[in-house]
């Protein structure tokens, strides 16, 4: 029975300050990143003296403080310039205007972001509601001539940061642009310092090397945390946002050695998962976060994980993850790749019951099956009935996949669970 009236309240509250815990929260201390904060800040310095800006590529795995340390050190750069400029002339002042722009955001459905749609939303940003521009309909060379004007009728420098910068894809023409605009002759009036942010190394390697030249000009690599960091972090976060009582230094290490060991080193998975065990304890009226409560987000977190990466595969992977899952259903897993496909076909044709598209031959579809196999969703089993019983593989899901966990992912990207007829698919 709970002391309270409300059902919406808990009888103990463990969690004093909730925002800290928040993804967008940014600290106000930056711990174990002393090497990248000091070079980073060699990077802005120029700034602050009223000199031309630089660019700079952040990169690291996910969750490893790149944004957190950017927005960090611009905030700092827009406190100390508000300073140092109420002690000087208004002609001696140095302006900083700050475009953040996260790539991720300009990413719709099949249509990948490029560097014309970054360009789009810059424009947007320095426009007022109403005169804004559509993502279509120009051609690309005059919007880019409008976003020139655009920041060219700001003052002083311009920063502009592109958080998750590899979601651009193939067209980079803004990144090799934008630090040259001056130089080109596309600005007058202003001078832009790039910063780019990203988690994949792949797109760091496979950069056209004018972009290199240009916003490669600094490097700074952030490496995972390892669990002691990841301790020092949290310990911090755990101070700011529960109640002493809440925890003990046991429950911040083993948060830390899940973070480290789950998902390499992410404090963004160190703190979620503190989080999630206080929110699970304060459900259940505990004083105090003990292990299951860890163990039982920890859990949660996983789920939803795998939900959130089945959802991202592409079309053909989804319809075989659901074929799989009504073989499964009905225990005709492990299954041949002929009865996949069979599956797979009657899933393919009753989401596109307008025979707007086919099923791929068994081929087609076995290249995506490998991938789900390579990714891990699924599990391949080597028959061998010697010379004369033939060889054959089989398929099941792993024991991370199961039929739920594809269905919540079909729901989570708006589709349907359509029942589709197992009878006779294995024939
Ligand atoms: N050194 C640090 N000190 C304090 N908090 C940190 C530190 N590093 C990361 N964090 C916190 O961890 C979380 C994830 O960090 P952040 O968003 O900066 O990761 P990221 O490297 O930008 O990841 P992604 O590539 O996924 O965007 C944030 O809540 C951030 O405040």
């Amino acid at each position: 029975m709970k002391n309270s009236d409300s059902i919406f309240a808990d009888d103990v509250e463990l969690i004093k300050d909730a925002e800290v815990l928040e993804e967008d929260y940014t600290p106000d201390k930056i711990l174990c990143r002393d090497d990248a904060l000091a070079d980073f800040t060699d990077v802005l310095k120029p700034i602050y003296k009223g000199r031309p800006p630089q660019n700079a590529f952040l990169y690291g795995d996910t969750g490893v403080g790149k944004t957190a340390v950017t927005k960090y050190l611009r905030n700092k750069l827009v406190d100390d310039l508000e300073r140092k400029n109420s002690n000087l002339p208004t002609d001696e002042q140095v302006t900083l205007n700050v475009i953040w722009i996260n790539c991720e955001n300009f990413t719709t459905g099949e249509h990948k972001t490029s560097s014309y749609q970054v360009a789009v939303g810059i424009v947007n940003r320095l426009r007022e509601q109403g005169n804004r521009i559509t993502g279509t309909g120009y051609a690309p060379q005059d919007v880019y001539d409008i976003m020139y004007s655009e920041l060219d009728d700001l003052d002083g420098t311009i920063l502009v940061v592109l958080d998750e910068v590899d979601k651009i894809g193939d067209d980079d023409t803004l990144l090799y642009e934008l630090p040259r605009s001056r130089d080109m002759g596309y600005l007058e009036e202003v001078r832009v310092g790039v910063i780019g942010i990203s988690n994949d190394y792949t797109f760091r390697k496979n950069l056209s090397p004018k972009v290199k030249d240009s916003l490669c000009e600094t490097e700074i690599k952030f490496a995972p945390y390892d669990a002691t960091e990841l301790t020092q972090i949290l310990s911090r976060r755990a101070e700011l946002a529960l109640y002493d009582s809440a925890y003990t230094k046991g429950i911040i290490d083993l948060v830390s050695s899940l973070a480290y060991k789950e998902a390499s080193g992410s404090a963004r998975r160190a703190i979620r998962l503190l989080r999630g065990s206080a929110e699970i304890a304060e459900g259940e009226g505990a004083e105090q976060i003990d292990e299951t409560h860890v163990r039982e987000a920890d859990k949660k977190i996983e789920y939803g994980n795998i939900v959130e990466s089945i959802a991202d595969q592409d079309d053909e992977k989804l319809y075989i993850l659901k074929g799989i899952s009504h073989l499964d259903l009905v225990n005709k897993t492990p299954a041949r790749t002929r009865t996949i496909h069979e599956a797979y076909s009657r899933v393919v044709r009753a989401y596109n019951e307008d025979g707007s598209k086919d099923p791929l031959t068994q081929r087609g579809m076995f290249n995506h099956l490998s991938k789900l196999v390579m990714f891990g969703f699924v599990n391949t089993i080597d028959r061998n009935k010697g010379a004369s019983g033939g060889q054959w593989n089989e398929h099941e899901f792993s024991d991370d996949v199961d039929p739920g966990k594809v269905k919540e992912a079909y729901e989570g990207r708006g589709l349907d669970w359509k029942q589709i007829e197992t009878r006779g698919v294995d024939r």
